[in-house]
């Protein structure tokens, strides 16, 4: 596995070896020394899977008092993929990084407990796998809004169509609005 920061430092994208033959694939998707020694010293509690079509955004979420790591990857099809640093003491607090996940390109996503997260589908569908550090714990669930100006994000836009978002998510709140972590 490759592990390299990206330009917030703490977020970070791992490239698998992929040992491809005449049955198809394998590759490793986690091995805990390693990601300690990568990306945190944590430990995971909860999976997740989720499908969703052509056009979707999810996010961009976190949970306030019970931070969730996730380590965040795509099995099928292709996302754009965001991670939001929403720690005040940061010298990147308020920037994003972004980057496409996919099935093909195998890639993972560390997106650290202190960030919101969220994924744009680009291809016709696409199923998202990740692992959590922390359970989920909806009462604590923020939403921050996609497309705050102050966050300017650079969402890849499928035939520049507005994103379909879920109920909760058309309530996002703007940076200036949400609480961030001390
Ligand atoms: C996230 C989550 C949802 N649910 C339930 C609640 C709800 O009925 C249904 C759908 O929930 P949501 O609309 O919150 O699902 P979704 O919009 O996919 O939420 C996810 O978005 C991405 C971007 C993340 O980063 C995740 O941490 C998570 O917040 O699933 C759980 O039971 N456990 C969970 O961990």
């Amino acid at each position: 596995m490759k592990y390299e920061p990206l330009a917030i430092a703490d977020v970070v994208l791992m490239t698998p070896d992929v040992f491809g033959d005449e049955r198809g694939f394998f590759m490793e998707t986690f091995r805990q020394h390693e990601f300690e020694q990568h990306c945190a010293p944590l430990q995971f509690v909860q999976d997740n899977h989720s499908l969703s079509r052509q056009g979707i955004l999810r996010g961009l979420h976190y949970q306030l008092q019970k931070p969730q790591g996730k380590l965040v990857r795509v099995v099928s099809g292709e996302v754009f993929d965001v991670a939001v640093d929403l720690r005040r003491h940061s010298a990147t607090f308020g920037q994003w990084v972004g980057v496409y996940l996919s099935a093909e390109n195998k890639q993972l996503l560390w997106v650290p407990p202190g960030f919101a997260h969220g994924f744009y589908v680009t291809s016709d569908s696409a199923e998202f796998v990740y692992k959590c550090t922390d359970y989920y714990n909806p009462g604590d669930e923020y939403s921050l809004q996609w497309n705050d100006p102050q966050l300017g994000i650079d969402w890849p836009l499928v035939q520049a169509r507005a994103p379909e978002l879920s109920a909760k998510d058309q309530q996002g709140l703007t940076l200036a609005e949400a609480p961030g972590y001390d």
